[in-house]
């Protein structure tokens, strides 16, 4: 792709649900009495393999034009599934759905792509396995296949190593069913979409500070949601209308919880020009955000408390840096290397294809900004936050940028090249 761009990104871009609530949605619809309407509903092929599992699982799940209607089977209602339930791509799917699993009367066994497949499952035997769960690698690999055999679970208070919203929702879940009360402390407070949404569902989850705390739950009850856009998505657009001179582009209806708003923090720490209309505070929070081209971004520091906020963002911060002036360093960030792709080492490896000065660290990036970059062949490794990421970079550098497997981003934004040829024309 080389894109002749003359005076900027301009438009705008209703920018598609969020993942993490459109998967959580459709599991807590799942197991309520009643149904659950679902608005703005991400149907990227993630959100898609949580419900054919949930489908499989005997759920009747509805699809109209503008909803997912998901009609509940109850806490106790889920049937022994009719095959392997395939969660594809999705760590979300398969990590949230064992908490649930391993409560059910019944055997399921769960498999994903090459890439899941590879991901640590470790994370989630653990404490389900402490609660009292029947877990499985098969291949005793620690990963995928998983083979769940459900039992009675037992309350526990589980200090988590890691800051993961999946592993505390997989807990959770599991403490719906659980004998007494179930709590996790993280080391930082990570995405709280699943304490937020399953009170409203009227499970009794509490919080403080970075714990976690759900009480088991005889009933829940289907919802009406509205899935405000995912800012994991937002976060190409503004980092193209930042670095494209001349850009003016206005995101709608973006979530901007506290826990996931970690790159607006630090657009604004680099210098960015971003302001916001139509903000709305109940429930999830979302905004309008209008981003405007902003010359002489400078470098930062990202770490600590910040980086689960902006986990899935750090791709896309990571080029930006390379457009601001000086050094961002990103440390604290080792959770990268287990998504969909070792994300610090294939960010390094293309951006320095690019002409980046970039270099990989323990636990993050070492970038300094301001070299120009130019053309390569960006091997994706089939991870659409990296197939994103560099579209954008493709917008602001001499010569061709090539990727590979670049369809992969139907993962989290199916319409994510229709979207940025739109800004670009406008
Ligand atoms: O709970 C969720 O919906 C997610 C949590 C994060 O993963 P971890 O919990 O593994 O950090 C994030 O990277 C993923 O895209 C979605
Ligand atoms: C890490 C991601 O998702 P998951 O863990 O659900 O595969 C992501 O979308 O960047």
């Amino acid at each position: 792709m080389e894109y002749n761009i003359k005076n900027g990104l301009h438009g705008e871009v209703n920018i598609p649900g969020d993942k993490s609530i459109s998967h959580r949605g459709v599991m807590f619809g799942a197991l309520a009495n009643g149904t659950t309407e679902i608005y703005n509903f991400l149907r990227g092929a993630d959100c898609l393999s949580t419900i054919s599992c949930f489908a499989k699982l005997g759920v009747d799940i509805e699809a109209t034009r503008d909803r997912i209607v998901v009609h509940g089977n109850g806490m106790r209602g889920l049937k022994a599934p009719s095959a392997i339930l395939d969660c594809g791509n999705s760590g979300t799917t398969t990590r949230l759905i064992s908490g649930i699993l391993a409560a059910q009367p019944f055997t399921s066994t769960m498999v994903g792509d090459s890439s899941l497949k590879s991901r640590p499952m470790k994370r989630i035997i653990t404490p389900l396995s402490m609660m009292g769960a029947n877990i499985v690698s098969v291949l005793g690999n620690g990963c995928m296949p998983l083979r769940i055999t459900g039992s009675q679970l037992h309350g526990i208070h589980y200090q988590s190593p890691v800051a993961s919203a999946q592993v505390k929702s997989s807990i959770l879940l599991a403490g719906l069913y659980a004998d007494g009360v179930t709590s996790v402390t993280e080391p930082a407070l990570s995405r709280n979409h699943t304490e937020l949404m399953l009170n409203t569902f009227g499970a009794n989850v509490t919080t403080s500070g970075t714990t976690a705390t759900i009480e088991p739950a005889e009933e829940l009850y289907g919802q009406k949601i509205n899935v405000p856009g995912d800012i994991s998505s937002a976060a190409y657009f503004i980092a193209a209308a930042l670095i494209v001179p001349g850009s003016e582009v206005v995101l709608r209806n973006v979530g901007i919880n506290h826990t996931r708003d970690g790159i607006l923090t630090v657009c604004k720490n680099m210098g960015a020009d971003i302001s916001y209309e139509n903000l709305t505070m109940k429930g999830e929070p979302s905004a309008d955000l209008i981003v405007r081209y902003t010359p002489g971004l400078k470098g930062t520091v990202i770490e600590g408390d910040i980086i689960p906020k902006l986990i899935d963002e750090i791709p896309m911060i990571a080029i930006m840096a390379c457009y601001a002036d000086g050094t961002t360093i990103i440390r604290d960030a080792a959770e990268l290397k287990v998504k969909e792709s070792n994300r610090l080492r294939v960010m390094v490896d293309n951006l320095t294809a690019m002409g980046a000065d970039i270099e990989e660290t323990d636990d993050g990036m070492i970038i300094h900004g301001g070299k120009p970059l130019h053309g390569a062949v960006i091997n994706s490794h089939n991870d659409h936050r990296v197939a994103m990421s560099f579209s954008i970079a493709a917008l602001n550098c001499e010569g061709e940028v090539t990727i590979t497997q670049k369809d992969c981003v139907n993962i989290s934004y199916p319409r994510f090249y229709i979207d940025l040829k739109k800004l670009i024309h406008e």
